[in-house]
């Protein structure tokens, strides 16, 4: 059913907005859609999800494949179903000019075909989203931009036979589209395609955002990261929230035409002082791994040392080296693991001793590394990586323990724990069985216990992702059967298993408590090697 608790206000800098239109509560629906107005799926993605229902393909090697539409060979649908509704909602008209073309057209020209065929306004725009913003004038200024634009309006207007006098009314909808559309992403944030939403392109920016939009398939909501009150903006990020100011300004400005002047950017906030004007407060079980008190009380430290040192303005760490490693780590055209000696070079230059780990570049570092080694099927290593970069980057950079980007990361680090409890811990380690060059991470795994590991972390993802994701999304049924499987597989260890299912039912039982406060402990030792790791091995 679609919901709607917004109406459009006037903002006097940013234009057009949304306010909520009733007090709306933490993790609560804003705005939902069973159906987007436009949606594309890009190519790369094309094998990957059905172009109807966006649900992925099963990747069991029984299941049954997507199948294409057996015309054009475009678009793949989980079931005749899906085929037959994405047929009436446009494929009919799609398909025959998909058929007489060699390449698939890129996705902004393929969604431009789509509504050019679907318009019935003659030359002019379509009332429903003729207001939005489309920065026309801004986008002719970047000449080689501009041309783009115009020759993908001229590809789309031939294709789609529209008749020629349409070339400027394409421009105008693809500027629109410049502007207003956003990616399509399943559930763990893999962008899968193109969305264009008139309701929800209202929404203005800020860096630090009170919601966030979440797919479900094919639905769309806006979800609250906070609660928000009757009449107050609702704002969404256009962008990374672990860039600097300066990169975030440079980008907003590139894409969207605006200087951001949200309380992040106008007092140059460092993410700690972020995370502290959210004031985060215990909530739930989550709380044992990561504790707001301490959280606060270290956000608390380094803001005041930042304030000390920060005299001039500006970060209080020369982050210049460690930039130009990332980038020379970015330029090289190699295998992925040979780049990890020199992201770990970028790594060392970041002032680890100071502890500032939310600062930019040192996620994007970290991140990097971690796929590095996820690539060279190195588990290990990757799930101490993944766990700093979310207890030491993520918890400020995303304060609220409900945000998506904090659950998907739980999940990943819940699925790496499962990975290496089926194996030995070692197994594909480059240093395997070197204790003295990791001696902290050797000692962080001797008795460490994988199995009821993954099973206090799934109880933590199914607590949060009603709030994230929706009590009936297709993510919430996944993870809760993740949490199944994973109890069926712990029938040999029922002491702790059945500890842990009665804090799972229970949050305040002190016995399942206490095991939960175990594991969470250990999983905080193993994060704590991730500058061992980084400093001691090539
Ligand atoms: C997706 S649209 C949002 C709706 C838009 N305000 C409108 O009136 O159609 C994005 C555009 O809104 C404006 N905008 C969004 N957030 C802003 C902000 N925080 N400050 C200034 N302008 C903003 C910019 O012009 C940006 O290119």
């Amino acid at each position: 059913m679609d919901i709607n608790n917004t109406s459009v206000i006037k903002d006097p800098i940013a234009g057009s907005g949304l306010a909520a239109s009733q007090d709306i509560g933490i993790g609560d629906v804003i705005i939902q859609l069973s159906s987007p107005y436009l949606l594309v799926v890009e190519k790369e993605a094309l094998d990957k999800v059905c172009s109807f229902c966006l649900i992925e393909a099963s990747p069991l090697k029984d299941a049954p494949p997507l199948k294409r539409c057996s015309a054009c060979k475009v678009p793949r649908y989980c079931s005749s179903e899906c085929h037959k509704k994405d047929w009436l909602a446009g494929h009919l008209k799609e398909c025959p000019i998909l058929k007489s073309l060699p390449d698939i057209p890129p996705t902004p020209v393929r969604a431009l075909i789509q509504l050019l065929l679907q318009h019935q306004h003659g030359a002019s725009l379509n009332p429903r989203w003729a207001a939005l913003e489309s920065h026309v004038e801004n986008l002719k200024m970047n000449r080689k931009r501009w041309d783009d634009i115009v020759l993908q309006a001229q590809g789309a207007v031939a294709f789609s036979k529209s008749p020629q006098d349409r070339i400027e009314l394409a421009i105008q909808v693809l500027c629109r589209m410049i502007t207003n559309a956003f990616r399509a992403t399943l559930a763990d944030d893999t962008p899968v395609g193109l969305c264009f939403e008139p309701i929800l392109a209202l929404a203005n920016h800020s860096c630090s955002p009170n919601a966030v939009v979440v797919f479900n398939g094919r639905s769309v909501a806006l979800r609250a990261l906070e609660s928000i009150g009757e009449g107050e903006q609702v704002f969404i990020s256009y962008i990374t929230a672990t860039e600097d100011r300066t990169s975030r300004q440079t980008n907003l400005k590139q894409r969207y035409f605006f200087d951001c002047q949200c309380g992040k950017c106008s007092k140059d906030e460092s993410p700690y002082s972020t995370f502290l004007r959210y004031a985060p407060k215990a909530e739930g079980r989550v709380d044992l791994l990561c504790n707001s008190d301490s959280l606060t009380r270290n956000a608390e430290n380094l803001v005041s040392r930042y304030k000390r040192t920060n005299v001039g303005g500006g970060c209080p760490i020369d982050f210049s080296k460690a930039t130009s490693y990332l980038q020379q780590s970015q330029t090289m055209n190699t295998y992925p693991g040979a780049k990890t000696p020199v992201l770990k070079k970028a790594a060392c230059a970041c002032e680890p001793d100071r502890g500032e780990f939310a600062l930019h570049p040192v996620p994007k570092i970290m991140h990097e590394i971690y796929l590095n080694y996820l690539d060279g099927r190195d588990w290990l290593d990757a799930l101490v990586i993944l766990l700093f970069l979310f207890l030491e980057c993520d918890v400020y950079n995303y304060p609220q323990p409900h945000h998506p980007v904090r659950i998907i990361r739980l999940i990943s680090i819940a699925r790496l724990l499962k990975e290496i409890s089926t194996r030995s811990p070692l197994a594909n380690k480059a240093s395997a069985g070197d204790a003295k060059l990791q001696p902290k991470l050797h000692r962080a795994i001797e008795d460490f216990d994988w199995i009821n590991s993954v099973h206090a972390i799934m109880i933590l993802v199914v607590e949060q992702a009603p709030k994230s994701h929706g009590k009936d999304s297709i993510f919430m049924r996944r993870v809760e059967a993740e949490l199944r499987s994973v109890e069926e597989a712990k029938r040999l260890r029922r002491e702790v298993g059945g500890r842990l299912r009665e804090w799972m039912t229970d949050a305040n039982s002190a016995e399942g408590k206490k095991e939960a406060k175990t594991i969470m402990e250990a999983l905080r030792k193993l994060s704590e090697c991730a500058w061992e790791l980084v400093t001691t091995t090539p």
